[in-house]
């Protein structure tokens, strides 16, 4: 009995030890060897950028420039915020050229801010260029809704959502926008001749908004979703440049792993309860709107199994709209408010506008999209202050991109921010607040390149609500004009972050004095 159990300890062993060997020989083929060939694969096409360090890459690198430049205000209003949220794309694509490469741990990244090799890739359909695929905390904020999904999933998720954020439907949307605002407004009545955070007031303006629009909720039922949220948000932040080794993160979890997971399971419960409190709804009463909870409460319904969508796909929806249709809009309002402080003659020249077309009524939404002066002034503020300042995506195969050949799995980040504040596309005043630039349209801005201006990405994944925001904003804007003039606080502090999205980090705060 005696050897055969030695015998059989040892061939375990062996096996273990080969197992180890294995996974060991794995993991460097992964850290190590690929990097190194295709660090150099990608040099000898020219291709450079700051080099491979084992197992981190460039991420340590980028934390340090990030933390610096971000770590204090600016001193003075300057809109050359490029160089501060992304300091890493600012420098070194100075020193290494327009496209560089550098390393997201052991992932290769590609930075391209080429406008016209941008336009292929954001052009193409998924499966050459696909979205990468959400990890951890992310997809714990996102699941795979529409705008982490693919294929068919994405064809079916898109369609529907088309639908609800277009053309009448988008229209039945613009009441309870103007009652949200007028809501705000009324808040707003109390700080006449005094100073307010208006950012503040944005996010609560916005999520009441999408709330109400999209998912028939009250804002206070909502809140508890975007409180989660912005947790959830901040926790998948400070984690972005951290590389944690495979597998080991199942095994041992940090605080903020229990953390977001605990929110993901809460956020779960809470959207299954406004599905649930519809879906009863709707059984009562036939009159209420087909908002974009209705559609997915029908959607999860249909017989057809290529349009059925499960309970799952809808809290990852919810999920998806809740955060898509708030922070972004929050931030396009905050800036755009924040220039007009500034710029005082802009701000005159909107409201004369707004007058001129409104006088002192509600606006509608036939002459909402026609405001020529309004349209410019939120165009350059998306171009200096782009929400979303990165969009990343994948190849696929090896494919031929420009002059490169690109190996698959690689990475492809475009920084909407970085090609906003481009000199060579928008000349020596890159950095002024210039709504005129936008006098003739985009294309004449863009010197038909219009794959330059891109707040809201580009092709056939580009922003589903894009329509709905820029309605939302000019709605509230218009609304603020007629009843107030306002300017910058001397409190006011410049300091814009990047959390997600590019956010001014002590707020905006505004004297208002009411017309
Ligand atoms: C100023 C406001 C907004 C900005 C700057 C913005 C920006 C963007 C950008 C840059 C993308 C493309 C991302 C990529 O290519 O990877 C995108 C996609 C998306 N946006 Fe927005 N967005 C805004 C408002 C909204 C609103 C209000 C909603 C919802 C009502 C929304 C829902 C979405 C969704 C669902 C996608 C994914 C679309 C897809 O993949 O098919 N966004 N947005």
């Amino acid at each position: 009995m005696g050897p055969m159990i030695g015998y059989v300890a040892g061939f375990l062993a062996s096996f273990l030890f080969l197992y180890l060997i294995l996974m060991l020989v794995k993991f460097l083929h992964k850290v190590w060897w690929m990097p190194i060939r295709i660090q150099h694969a990608m040099n000898s096409q020219g291709i450079k950028g700051p080099s491979y360090r084992f197992f981190h890459g460039n991420t340590k690198e980028i934390s340090n420039m990030r933390l610096i430049s971000m770590g204090r205000p600016m001193d003075h209003l300057s809109h050359e915020i490029f160089p501060r949220i992304l300091p890493h794309v600012h420098l070194w694509s100075n020193l290494y050229g327009r496209n560089f490469l550098n390393w997201y741990g052991p992932q290769a990244q590609l930075v391209v801010t080429e406008a016209e090799l941008i336009k292929e890739i954001l052009y193409n359909k998924d499966d050459v260029y696909p979205k990468i695929e959400l990890e951890g905390h992310a997809k714990k904020l996102l699941g795979d809704g529409l705008s982490s999904t693919k294929g068919d999933k994405w064809t079916k998720l898109r369609k529907l959502a088309n639908g609800v954020f277009h053309g009448e439907s988008l229209k039945s949307m613009i009441p309870a926008m103007i009652c949200s605002a007028e809501t705000m407004l009324e808040r707003w009545k109390e700080y006449n001749g005094k100073e307010i955070e208006v950012f503040y007031e944005f996010r609560i303006l916005t999520s009441e908004v999408i709330s109400k629009t999209a998912f028939g909720s009250s804002y206070l039922e909502g809140k508890k979703i975007f409180d989660m949220l912005t947790k959830l948000t901040l926790i998948v932040s400070r984690n972005a440049h951290k590389i944690r080794i495979p597998g080991i993160s199942n095994l041992i979890k940090t605080d903020d792993d229990i953390e977001s997971e605990k929110l993901e399971q809460r956020m779960k419960d809470c959207i299954v309860k406004i599905i649930q409190k519809r879906d009863q709804e709707t059984k009562v009463s036939d009159t209420i709107k087909s908002v974009f909870l209705g559609e997915l409460l029908e959607a999860s319904l249909d017989k057809d199994d290529m349009k059925r969508i499960s309970l799952d796909d809808m809290v990852d929806e919810c999920k998806t709209f809740y955060f898509a249709g708030h922070e972004t809009t929050t931030s396009l309002l905050g800036w755009t408010i924040l220039l007009l402080a500034i710029h005082q003659d802009w701000q005159e020249k909107a409201r004369n506008e707004v007058f001129e077309f409104f006088g002192k009524t509600n606006p509608n939404h036939d002459s909402i999209t026609k405001l020529k002066t309004m349209n410019m002034i939120v165009e350059e503020s998306l171009r200096l202050y782009p929400p979303v300042p990165a969009i990343k995506r994948k190849v696929a195969r090896e494919v031929r991109l420009g002059e490169m050949t690109l190996p698959p799995n690689m990475e492809l980040y475009i920084s909407p921010l970085a090609v906003h504040h481009d000199p060579t596309i928008w000349g020596d005043d890159v950095h002024m607040f210039n709504p005129d630039r936008f006098e003739g349209g985009i294309a004449n801005a863009t010197k038909n390149t219009p794959a330059s201006f891109l707040p809201f990405g580009f092709g056939p994944r580009n922003c589903v609500g894009l329509n709905f925001a820029l309605v939302e904003a000019k709605i509230a804007l218009v609304m603020i004009l007629q009843r107030f003039k306002f300017k910058l606080s001397p409190n006011y502090v410049h300091a814009p972050v990047q959390v997600f999205m590019v956010r001014p980090q002590h707020g905006v705060q505004i004297l208002l004095h009411a017309l």
